[in-house]
């Protein structure tokens, strides 16, 4: 399997309002977009861009806050009310390929491969199995894969 680059790294909050006030005053970001509800994943989801001057896109924040009652998120909140950080997600060039190395490594997916929020498929691995870092794998958009070349 090949690593590709840090796509984002998921920040819980209880509230997507109040953090974007934090990004933009205090940290400056300039970049937001506006959420939008992910229901089959059970989060509203908004991205704060870290833009570089380099030409490639920089790492995005992805600020998740839950939608629904059985959010995947809702347990990591009762224990870090604030929020932090959630998971990380690293892209792929090919999503099928990652899947298969990792359950070749005795790693456990959770769940299904399904489609992100930036319209690629997705799947995530189970922290205790990962470093303690829940992961997220991402397949490469494919207007984006020049990168890697
Ligand atoms: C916006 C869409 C999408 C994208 O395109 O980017 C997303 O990112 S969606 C993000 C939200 N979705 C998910 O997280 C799906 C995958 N997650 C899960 O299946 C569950 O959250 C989980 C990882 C299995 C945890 O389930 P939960 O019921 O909350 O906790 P457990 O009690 O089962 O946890 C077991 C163990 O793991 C520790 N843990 C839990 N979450 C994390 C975490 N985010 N980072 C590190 N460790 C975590 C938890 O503390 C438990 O440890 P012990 O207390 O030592 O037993
Ligand atoms: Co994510």
């Amino acid at each position: 399997m090949k690593l590709g680059r840090l796509n984002h790294i998921g920040v819980a909050t209880p509230s997507i309002a109040d953090s974007v006030v934090y990004y933009r005053e205090v940290m400056g970001a300039t970049r937001i977009t506006e959420p939008f509800d992910m229901p089959q994943q059970g989060v509203k989801v908004c991205f704060v861009d870290t833009p570089t001057d380099t030409g490639l896109n920089g790492t995005q924040i992805e600020l998740i806050e839950p939608l629904g009652e059985g959010s995947a998120i809702r347990g990591f909140l009762e224990k870090n009310p604030l929020g932090g950080q959630h998971h990380l997600c690293y892209e792929v060039p090919d999503i099928e390929e990652a899947r298969a190395w990792f359950e070749g490594l005795g790693k456990r997916v959770l769940g299904p491969t399904r489609i992100g929020a930036h319209g690629t498929p997705i799947f995530f691995l189970h922290p205790k199995d990962m470093m303690g870092q829940l992961t997220e794998i991402m397949e490469t958009p494919k207007s984006d894969q020049h990168w890697s070349n």
